[in-house]
């Protein structure tokens, strides 16, 4: 689903307009159209609230096309002075048609207890400024008086800011929002949700392919993680889904590794190998799947020759979840990435978590090996280390410092959290999956897993974040239905049959 602010509406706007010379009432008729699919069978008896600018348009014509559907519909005209003029060829229409429409505030209060759904174009992208007076007026009466009807939004509830998704003074709580072409950057806003309702997205006659050029920002739905999909070859055998090396996990923290390793596993590597110390062997019990590769870490260079060629092997690296940041883990994290090339002559990913990331923070040398070939999976305090910007910088500006990031270093970025962003610079996904539920320890490490196996399956670097970022989340919003809190264990179990849902289903 393409992501994207006013700017962005404007300029498909202009270019269809403009370039594929769509005239704009056909636009507006598509809207219309479109958004009049989603008006329940049974659901009669309507009053249309329209603005003056081209969301009052869109108003009007749904207001025609639900009338030529033998619907009851009234309208209240907030103005019908300086209209827009698509707003004014819809309103003449209408008036024509012989919909009744009615302009005194004092009628309002009864309109709205009359009807039984309210469909309300009084502003969309176009809102600039704080709503008061009469709009106030009219939108706290739609919210007083619409407790036991349906209401719905056309583009954005009235007073949402598209761009931002602040509430401009007072807003229209919806219960269903149904926005053309892009989903809107204000909409990712965690505490409007009780503004937006359901919120549906539709087309107004565009092929994608025809404004992809203009949007390079998109909200990750099933229908983009199913695109990315890489069917399994029946005759293949396990050298073909990825030979996986990770190091994770020490004293004390072998849990990590543990958590990394089966999760790989679990999300359909080939081979799972992973660095551990030699007297661990919890591994082995956790993750029977699982090869491990014994480190003495008393004489961490005694290792060294052996790990070569163990590197080369390998078609993905992933390192850092429960590392620690001590010389002897700095020491084989630039052993690991040492070597670009394994000796198929393929270029070996990485996907970099945890203290991997903190080691990079601190070594910052380290960029030059990684580059080209990277994920990195930083939450905000990780990647306020990395990129050297404050928590409250990158919370406002959050994707363009995360793609300035991700060129910078060449490398492809997977921001944690509420709405995960994953980046390569030029392109940016924000991930629509995941809950509060799965914040607790390992999470991160379980997403490393899913990454690195999926790195492996020879998925690129950014699908294998975006399906990561998806199915991870997924399974969790799946299990918060039955359950209060979700653990990666939890994640875990329930990757496979996750997978196959997206994938197959
Ligand atoms: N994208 C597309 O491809 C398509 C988009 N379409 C539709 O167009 C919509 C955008 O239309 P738009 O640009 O005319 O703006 P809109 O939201 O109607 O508001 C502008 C009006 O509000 C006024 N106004 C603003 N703030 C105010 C305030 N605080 N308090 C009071 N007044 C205020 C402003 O007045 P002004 O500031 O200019 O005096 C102006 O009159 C979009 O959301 C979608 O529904 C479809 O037709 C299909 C094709
Ligand atoms: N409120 C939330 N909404 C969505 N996803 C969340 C939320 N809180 C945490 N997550 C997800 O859980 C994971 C936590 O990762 P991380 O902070 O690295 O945990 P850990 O280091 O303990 O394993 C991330 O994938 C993050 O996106
Ligand atoms: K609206």
């Amino acid at each position: 689903m393409l992501l994207g602010g006013n700017e962005t509406t404007k300029k498909i706007d202009n270019y269809a307009i403009n370039e594929l010379k769509i005239p704009s009432i056909v636009l507006m008729e598509n809207a219309a159209i479109s958004f009049t699919k989603h008006i329940g069978k049974n659901e009669d008896n309507f009053l249309i609230i329209c603005g003056k600018g081209n969301n009052g348009g869109d108003g009007y014509a749904i207001a025609r096309q639900l009338f030529s559907k033998e619907k009851k519909v009234k309208i209240f005209c907030i103005s019908d002075e300086n209209m827009s003029n698509n707003c004014s060829v819809n309103y003449e229409i209408c008036k024509n048609s012989g919909i009744e429409i009615f302009y005194k505030l004092e009628k309002l209060d009864k309109l709205l207890l009359e009807c039984d759904v309210v469909v309300e174009g009084i502003f969309g992208t176009g809102l600039n400024s704080e709503i008061k007076g009469i709009y106030k007026d009219i939108i706290l009466k739609i919210n007083e008086y619409s407790k036991n009807k349906k209401v719905y939004a056309i583009d954005i509830p009235s007073g949402i800011n598209g761009d931002t998704g602040e509430i401009m003074g007072v807003s229209v709580k919806a219960d269903v929002t149904i926005s053309f072409v892009t989903y809107k950057k204000g909409f990712l806003k965690s505490d409007i949700k009780e503004y937006l309702g359901k919120v549906i997205i539709e087309n107004i006659g565009l092929n994608k392919n025809n404004i992809v050029h203009i949007v390079s920002e998109y909200y990750l739905t099933s229908e983009i993680i199913k695109g990315f999909h890489i069917k399994r070859d029946e005759n293949s055998h396990k050298g073909d889904f990825g030979k996986v090396l990770i190091f994770a996990g020490s004293s004390g923290f072998y849990g990590a590794g543990n958590i990394v390793a089966k999760s790989c596993v679990r999300s359909g590597a080939g081979l799972t190998t992973v660095i551990t110390d030699k007297n661990n062997f919890s591994l082995n019990v956790f993750v029977p799947e699982a090869m491990s590769f014994p480190i003495n870490f008393e004489n961490i260079e005694e290792n060294f020759e052996k790990l070569e060629k163990e590197i080369l092997n390998s078609d993905v690296i992933a390192i850092g979840p429960g590392i620690g940041k001590s010389q002897k883990a700095l020491k084989i994290f630039e052993k690991l990435i040492s070597i670009e090339k394994n000796n198929k002559g393929n270029v070996i990913k990485l996907v970099l978590d945890a203290d991997a990331l903190n080691l990079l923070s601190e070594n910052r040398e380290l960029f030059e090996k990684i580059k080209s070939r990277s994920v990195l999976t930083p939450h905000l305090i990780e990647f306020s280390r990395l990129s050297g910007f404050s928590l409250e910088e990158i919370n406002r500006d959050k994707f363009e410092i995360a793609k300035d990031f991700a060129q910078k270093y060449e490398i492809t970025l997977l921001l944690k959290g509420k709405n995960t962003i994953i980046t390569n610079g030029k392109t940016l996904f924000v991930n629509s999956t995941g809950n509060s539920r799965m914040a607790n320890g390992g999470m991160g490490d379980c997403l490393t897993g899913i990454i690195c196996s999926l790195a492996g399956q020879k998925y690129g670097l950014v699908e294998s974040a975006c399906i990561g970022a998806y199915l991870h989340g997924k399974i969790a919003d799946k299990l918060v239905k039955q359950q209060y809190i979700v653990n990666a264990s939890h994640i875990i179990e329930n990757i496979s049959e996750c997978m196959k849902e997206i994938f197959e289903v």
